[in-house]
């Protein structure tokens, strides 16, 4: 029977991989904001992608400890359903973005060792939603989308009181898996749909989304 889950295909730069994202079924699309990825989008080539979003998909940015003139260039210019905090945004910080932009916001918490899964308790009070990702390995030039899976066994069992979205290393071949381990209701893709950094295959991502909701 297919699994009600919700996923995110993340690092979106071309009309036609937002198409394909759309017609798998994706539940949000996500634009990266960094640049020092090989998936930044600059706010033009942004608005036009989100533009082309249809209602019922959320649209959602990705930043990396943004500073607030970069927030507002960014909400005045590209049309938004949520704000993903990937960088060391503290828990008052968040509460500061919320307030100044009226977006909801997905806090992502990275994960490597058990002591970890405590900042997730320090974001319940402010964020909308977490986002568990691996933490990054030492010398990555970016906090996310390194392909990086986390041991899945640290969250088996557990639940918060905010959704939640599983994120890191995540692919067509293991998306199962990853969802029987953690019990997962919302999944994050960015490299695992990508044919080289930066580069979505539309193959990949109905392969993630027919996997993960095991249709
Ligand atoms: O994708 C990026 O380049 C990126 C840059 C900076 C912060 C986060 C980034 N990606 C996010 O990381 C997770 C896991 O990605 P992956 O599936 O392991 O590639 C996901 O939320 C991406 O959106």
């Amino acid at each position: 029977m297919a699994r009600d889950i919700r996923v995110k295909i993340c690092g979106l730069t071309a009309a036609a991989d937002v198409s394909a994202a759309v017609e798998a079924g994706a539940a949000y699309v996500g634009f990266v904001f960094f640049e020092k990825s090989p998936r930044n989008v600059g706010l033009m080539q942004a608005r036009a992608l989100a533009l082309g979003v249809p209602p019922g998909v959320a649209k959602v940015a990705l930043t990396v400890d943004a500073d607030n003139a970069t927030l507002d260039a960014l909400t005045d210019q590209v049309p938004l359903d949520f704000l993903q905090l990937h960088g060391e945004e503290s828990p008052a910080r968040v509460s500061q973005i919320k307030a100044r932009y009226g977006l909801p916001v997905i806090k992502a918490i990275g994960i490597a060792e058990a002591a970890d899964l405590a900042q997730i308790d320090a974001y319940s009070g402010v964020a909308d939603q977490l986002l568990i990702d691996a933490k990054p390995p030492p010398g990555a030039t970016r906090p996310g989308g390194n392909a990086l899976a986390f041991d899945w066994g640290l969250i088996a069992e557990r639940d918060w009181a905010l959704p939640w979205l599983l994120a890191g290393g995540l692919n067509p071949d293991n998306v199962a898996l990853a969802v029987a381990r953690t019990g997962a209701r919302q999944l994050d893709v960015s490299s695992g749909v990508e044919a080289a950094p930066g580069i979505k295959d539309a193959g990949l991502i109905r392969a993630f989304i027919r996997n993960a909701q095991g249709a």
